[in-house]
C-alpha cells in the first residue's frame, strides 16, 4: 500500500514516462515532477510576491477583491468552503488569475517600493505562460498515454482558460481558533475541474489525496525543487471515467504557522468539446482489470458531449449553490 504518491522524472525516457503517468491516472492521479522545465528562480519569486501581498492590511487587500466572481482579484480569508457539505468556510484567503487578465488594470494590488510588490504583475504574469507552457509537455505525455498523437489537445490549448491562484493558508486570529478536537480544514475535500492541475507548495505540508486502492487518504508530502500534477474532472470524462478525477483536500496549518501554495488549474479553450476520446483497442485492452471504474471498456457512455465553458459554468453555478464561491476546483 502506497502510503505518499510517486515521484516521475521528466529525464527518464519518453516511452516510461508515458507509462508511468497513465498508470497513476487510474488509481489516484497524483504525482511528483521533478527534472521539469519550469524556472526554480520563477517559482521562488512567486511565493515571495504572494507573502507580500497576503501580509498586506485587509483595508488595502479589499481594494483589489474580485468582483462578481471573475478572475483577477483577492478572495477573503474564509469567503468559501470547497466542500459544499462542510459546515466552517475553508481556512484560506487567495488572489486568483486567468490567461486573459493581465490587460485588465482593476483589481491588481497598486505596485509600490513600501508595499514591496514592483513587478508583481509581471511575475505572475511569467508564471502562468510558463506553466501553460509546462502543462503542454504533460498533455503531450497523456495524450501518448492514451494512445493518441502527441499533439492531440492542440485545439484544447487554443485560447485556454488557465488559472493561476495563489492560496495562503492560515488558522485565523487567536482568538477565533475554537479546538473541537476535529481537524481544521484548509481545502474542503474536492476534485479540479480541468484537465489536470500543476501545483507549487512550499514545505509545510498538509495536502492529501483519496487514493483508491488503499481506500484512504494519503499525504502529499512537500519535495524540495518539485512540483505536484493531479489529473481533473476533464480528463476523467474524456476517458469516461476510467482516469480519476483526483480527491484531495488541504489540512489547515496549526495556529501560527501559514502554507502557501500556488495551483495552476490547466482548464482549456471554451469552445472545445469534452467527448470520449478515439480511445484506441491497445489501450482499452491495457485498462482491462486495472481501472476501478465499472465502465472501463464496456461501451457504456458516462456523462453526454460538453464544452468546456459549459461544464465551468454548471461547475461553478453548482459549486455557488453549495457553499463554494471559487472558480477554481
Ligand atoms: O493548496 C493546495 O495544496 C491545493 C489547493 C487545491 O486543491 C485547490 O485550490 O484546488
Ligand atoms: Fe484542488
Amino acid at each position: 500500500m502506497s502510503t505518499t504518491i510517486p515521484t516521475i522524472d521528466l529525464s527518464l525516457p519518453r516511452l516510461t514516462l508515458v507509462e508511468l503517468i497513465r498508470t497513476v491516472c487510474l488509481t489516484h492521479g497524483f504525482f511528483h515532477i521533478i527534472s521539469h522545465q519550469f524556472p526554480p528562480l520563477l517559482k521562488q519569486e512567486a511565493f515571495e510576491y504572494s507573502k507580500r501581498l497576503f501580509a498586506l492590511s485587509a483595508a488595502e487587500k479589499i481594494r483589489f477583491k474580485m468582483s462578481e466572481n471573475h478572475y483577477p482579484g483577492y478572495e477573503a480569508f474564509q469567503s468559501y468552503s470547497l466542500d459544499s457539505t462542510n459546515t466552517t468556510a475553508d481556512l484560506n484567503e487567495g488572489f486568483g488569475m486567468t490567461a486573459v487578465c493581465y490587460d485588465d488594470e482593476t483589481r491588481w494590488p497598486v505596485e509600490t517600493a513600501e508595499n514591496q510588490l514592483i513587478g508583481f504583475k509581471v511575475c505572475c504574469q511569467q508564471y502562468h505562460a510558463a506553466m501553460e507552457e509546462l502543462s503542454k509537455t504533460l498533455a503531450g505525455y497523456i495524450a501518448e498515454g492514451l494512445g493518441l498523437e502527441e499533439g492531440y489537445f492542440e485545439e484544447y490549448f487554443v485560447k485556454p482558460m488557465t488559472q493561476v491562484r495563489l492560496i495562503h493558508y492560515f488558522q485565523g486570529e487567536e482568538a477565533d481558533i475554537v479546538d473541537d478536537g476535529k481537524p481544521r480544514i484548509g481545502a474542503g475535500l474536492h476534485s479540479d475541474w480541468g484537465l489536470f492541475t500543476i501545483l507549487s507548495q512550499d514545505n509545510v505540508g498538509g495536502l492529501e489525496v483519496y487514493d483508491l486502492n488503499s481506500e484512504s487518504l494519503i499525504p502529499v508530502h512537500p519535495l524540495p525543487d518539485a512540483l505536484v500534477v493531479n489529473s481533473g474532472d476533464l480528463l476523467a470524462r474524456l476517458t469516461n471515467g476510467v482516469y480519476n478525477s483526483s480527491q484531495h483536500r488541504v489540512l489547515a496549518p496549526p495556529p501560527g504557522v501559514h502554507r502557501y501554495s500556488i495551483p495552476f488549474f490547466c482548464q482549456g479553450n471554451p469552445d472545445y468539446l469534452v467527448n470520449v476520446l478515439p480511445l484506441s483497442k491497445d489501450w482499452n485492452e491495457w485498462v482491462q482489470g486495472k481501472s476501478k471504474c465499472k465502465e472501463a471498456g464496456s461501451g457504456v457512455r458516462k456523462w453526454e458531449p460538453i464544452t468546456v465553458s459549459a461544464y465551468l459554468l454548471m461547475k461553478f453555478q453548482r459549486s455557488k449553490q453549495g457553499g463554494k464561491k471559487t472558480a477554481a476546483a
